[in-house]
């Protein structure tokens, strides 16, 4: 056997994980030796924190903006979303399915159509509709400001593990199939999602708002400054049992990430995406995206 086949067959030997390329997770970073890539270039972070009462990025105690801020569009946490008997429910059912391994560490259920999202392609066959038991919650997010006509097509279930050393690396989500917002469910624990915009480029920055309600905040007279930045990043905190939405500018300008340092208990998220304008009526794919529609609110669905 040469050496190069005897080092295949030994990595499918020991693929207990579903990392692939440049992720990783503790599991396959310990039978490698490996450091996780992220720890091998530190970078100059800017780090800000995400206020709900403002919808401010407040520069971070002891950093080099303490004390001064910026608007941040595109963020809605509703808390409490579900109670704690729901919560436990939810998970009860998910746990009644088998969990896929994913990559850095995580594990999924997806219901939603099969995508290529590479070659744009989805097929419908297979696809039976979102759960039954979210039909309540997505009912519910319709209850909620900017999400009254939120109609999602997918369900994506995913679970995090410091065991595992779970985490999600900064991506944007795709804009060819999936839509404006981005809704998810956050369940056995608090978490951090890191928002982050590679640079080079200017951040104006004014002196912290209070913490006031969203619109109470005069800004015009507060002294400015525009710095060039690098790396920017900044940190909104989810708590357990509440629900985020991405929109605007958080959902296409800035990617979204959770640190391996802010999975410190089991969670499971459940991402609901809606779809594209293209796949909306009048789009170019309406008759496919009503398919879509149809079957994920049939609510039969098992995960693809
Ligand atoms: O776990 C999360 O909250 C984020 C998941 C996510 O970003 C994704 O599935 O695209
Ligand atoms: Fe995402």
């Amino acid at each position: 056997m040469t050496a190069v086949a005897a080092a295949g067959e030994a990595s499918e030997v020991f693929q207990e994980c579903g990392c692939k390329g440049i992720r990783t997770c503790l599991i396959c970073e310990r039978q490698r030796h490996v450091d996780p890539p992220w720890q091998l270039f530190p970078q100059k972070t800017h780090r800000f924190l995400y206020c709900v009462n403002t919808g401010w990025a407040m520069g971070a105690e002891d950093s080099d903006f303490e004390g001064w801020a910026f608007p941040f569009p595109g963020v809605t946490l509703i808390e409490d979303f579900v109670t704690w008997e729901e919560e436990a429910e939810m998970v009860r059912l998910m746990d009644c399915d088998p969990w896929k391994l994913s990559q850095s560490g995580r594990r999924k259920q997806d219901y939603g159509p099969r995508v290529n999202f590479r070659k744009q392609k989805l097929k419908v066959a297979g696809f039976q509709g979102l759960p039954s038991f979210s039909r309540e919650v997505v009912q519910r997010m319709g209850l909620y400001p900017g999400l009254e006509d939120f109609q999602p097509v997918e369900q994506c279930n995913l679970d995090y593990s410091p065991e595992r050393g779970s985490a999600i690396d900064p991506h944007l989500d795709d804009a060819w199939l999936w839509g404006e917002r981005l809704v998810s469910l956050n369940l056995l624990s608090p978490t951090v999602m890191s928002m982050s915009r590679e640079g080079p480029g200017s951040l104006l920055l004014s002196s912290a708002p209070p913490a006031g309600p969203k619109d109470s905040t005069d800004t015009a007279i507060a002294p400015h400054q525009s710095v060039l930045c690098q790396h920017v990043e900044v940190a909104i905190s989810v708590p357990r049992r509440s629900l985020l939405v991405l929109a605007g500018a958080a959902r296409h300008q800035w990617t979204h990430a959770i640190h391996r340092r802010h999975i410190t208990a089991r969670r499971v998220c459940a991402t609901f995406r809606e779809l594209s304008a293209e796949f909306q009526p009048g789009g170019r794919q309406q008759d496919l995206g009503c398919e879509l529609l149809q079957i994920s609110c049939s609510f039969q669905g098992r995960p693809v």
